[in-house]
């Protein structure tokens, strides 16, 4: 037996010595990158929780080595960029579209989605969904959007109200806007009320507690160990709890969705609105090639992508106006300036005339975008700054770096809006700025999202007023673990700035 152990020990040794001396590893190790031990690569000096880790690989390593280096979290490499010109290389790419393996943990949850779907598979059904993102057809989810936004304002204002007085308080914002940006996806994309914003959402928390354990088990040692092991431990008990109760969530939404299609799918006509959901449900009725699972898949991907990004958006907006009050009085009166005193709805007339907004809105998604970061497979050699990156390996794109960097921003950590009028993007490189990922497989909420923070920004700065106190609270935090949170919440004092909450006049 001893000597079955020793045999076998040492044949697992020649194969790690096989690979460690193999082309592939010895091309990799050319790039600059931290020193790595045995077996675990970089992966044991990378923090397991996601401010740390956020740290390390986009602030700290870059500065060490560079906008180019490379990373090994145990046998799988990751060559990491944070510079315009490597960006674009990638982003702009036909070739490079797929991501990969280090996707496969969100296939439990998401299934072949858009957001991970592979080769002809995601080319068709980005076809497919297309439209359903059309600027003309997003004027419709403008009633969604304002209906939502009021439905927040009086949430807040009622935490604000004690014994009928309205005084200003200190709220955690975060959760609020999370269970408003949710009930905005459900109802613009699968035409579906869930009411999170009335009623307690055991879907979002589901959300949070999955995103953490997805991100602990990338860098721990749990990838090199099988599945079912970790099943037995109570994070992987933890684990599938929340999926039940996301995918339970999604059944709900889609039982809902399909009566409504059975019911209405005779009197939908081609001038109507479409739901991006409608669109999967009748292109199926009509034949394409789309099962039960493909719908399921795209409606959690929906879902996640949907609320999560625009809600950290949205807070870390808020953040930026909550230390800056002076942009923040400037943003109110062009709001002013466009809505006179009224509470009115914001059109998407109005949208085109808040361009000090929308200069906030993007100097805040530079600072803090919502997906900090996001990977492609690369499966054919390419050269990168002088470096062959071989087939095999991932490129890990650093979102957050790229938008720090001094040499494209400079003051990187100042936030000044102007950066974003037009006289001072002249010259800029495109790929300086790209909160929403570019080319080809790029975000295709992009626009969605974007009107949706209007509404909901110019609705709530009508209303309120935010302060973040530093002295108290320190400055925030940036997590990243599947998008870019606050660590430690968004504790936000709101004054109240009108006595009318009940709606849009
Ligand atoms: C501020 C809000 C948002 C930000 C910053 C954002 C950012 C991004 C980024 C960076 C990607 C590329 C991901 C990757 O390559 O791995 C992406 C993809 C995607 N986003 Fe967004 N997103 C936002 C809002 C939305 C919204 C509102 C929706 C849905 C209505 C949405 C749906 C998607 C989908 C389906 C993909 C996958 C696209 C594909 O692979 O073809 N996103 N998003």
């Amino acid at each position: 037996m001893f000597l079955v152990v020793c045999l076998a020990a040492a044949v697992i040794f020649l194969l790690y010595l096989r690979w460690e001396y193999s082309t592939y590893v010895k091309t990799i190790d050319l790039i600059p990158g931290p020193p790595k031990v045995p077996v675990m690569g970089n992966a044991l000096l990378i923090p397991r929780n996601p401010h740390g880790s956020l740290e390390i690989l986009q602030e700290k390593w870059p500065k060490i080595y560079g906008r180019i280096y490379r990373v090994w979290v145990a046998f799988q490499a990751f060559i990491d960029i944070s510079s315009p010109s490597l960006m674009e290389e990638i982003m702009s790419s036909q070739k490079f579209i797929n991501k990969g393996e280090v996707y496969d943990p969100l296939l439990p949850w998401l299934g072949e989605g858009l957001l991970t779907a592979k080769g002809n598979k995601w080319r068709k059904r980005r076809r497919l969904l297309t439209p359903a993102f059309h600027f003309q057809i997003l004027d419709n989810f403008f009633d969604t959007f304002n209906k939502n936004a009021d439905i927040l304002c009086q949430q807040l204002h009622r935490s604000l109200s004690k014994e009928g007085e309205l005084n200003e308080r200190e709220i955690e914002v975060f959760p609020f806007l999370k269970r408003c940006t949710l009930d905005i996806i459900c109802e613009a994309a699968m035409g579906i009320q869930v009411n999170a914003q009335l009623e307690d959402s055991e879907y979002l928390n589901a959300v949070q507690k999955f995103s953490l354990l997805l991100f602990e088990n990338f860098f721990s040692v749990w990838r090199l160990v099988p599945r079912w092991i970790f099943f037995l431990t109570t994070k992987g008990k933890e684990y599938k709890k929340s999926l039940k109760v996301i995918h339970d969530f999604t059944s709900k939404v889609l039982s809902n969705s399909n009566n409504f299609i059975v019911e209405h799918f005779s009197m939908i006509s081609f001038a109507d609105r479409r739901a991006f959901l409608d669109l999967m449900l009748i292109a199926a009725k009509e034949g394409a090639d789309l099962t039960d699972t493909d719908i399921r898949n795209e409606v959690d991907t929906f879902m996640f992508e949907g609320h999560d990004t625009t809600a950290s958006a949205a807070v870390w907006f808020l953040y930026c106006m909550g230390t800056h009050p002076e942009h923040q009085e400037r943003v109110r009166e062009e709001l002013s300036h466009v809505f006179g005193d009224s509470n009115r709805p914001c059109t998407l007339e109005d949208t085109t005339k808040l361009k000090y907004l929308e200069c906030c809105i993007k100097e805040s998604l530079r600072l803090y975008p919502s997906v900090p970061n996001i990977k492609r497979y690369i499966s054919e050699d390419i050269v990168l700054n002088g470096y062959k990156v071989p087939a095999g390996s991932t490129i890990s794109m650093h979102i957050y770096s790229l938008h720090r960097n001094e040499e494209v921003f400079p003051d990187p950590l100042v936030f000044k809006p102007e950066r974003f009028e037009n006289q001072q993007l002249v010259g800029r490189h495109p790929f300086s700025f790209v909160p929403f990922s570019a080319g080809p497989r790029n975000c295709i909420g992009q626009r969605f999202a974007l009107f949706e923070e209007k509404v909901i920004m110019s609705t709530l700065l009508r209303r309120f007023r935010f302060t973040y106190d530093t002295d108290k609270h320190g400055p925030a935090k940036p997590s990243a673990d599947l998008v870019l949170k606050p660590h430690h919440g968004m504790p936000m004092i709101l004054s109240p700035l009108v006595d009318n909450f009940l709606g849009s006049e």
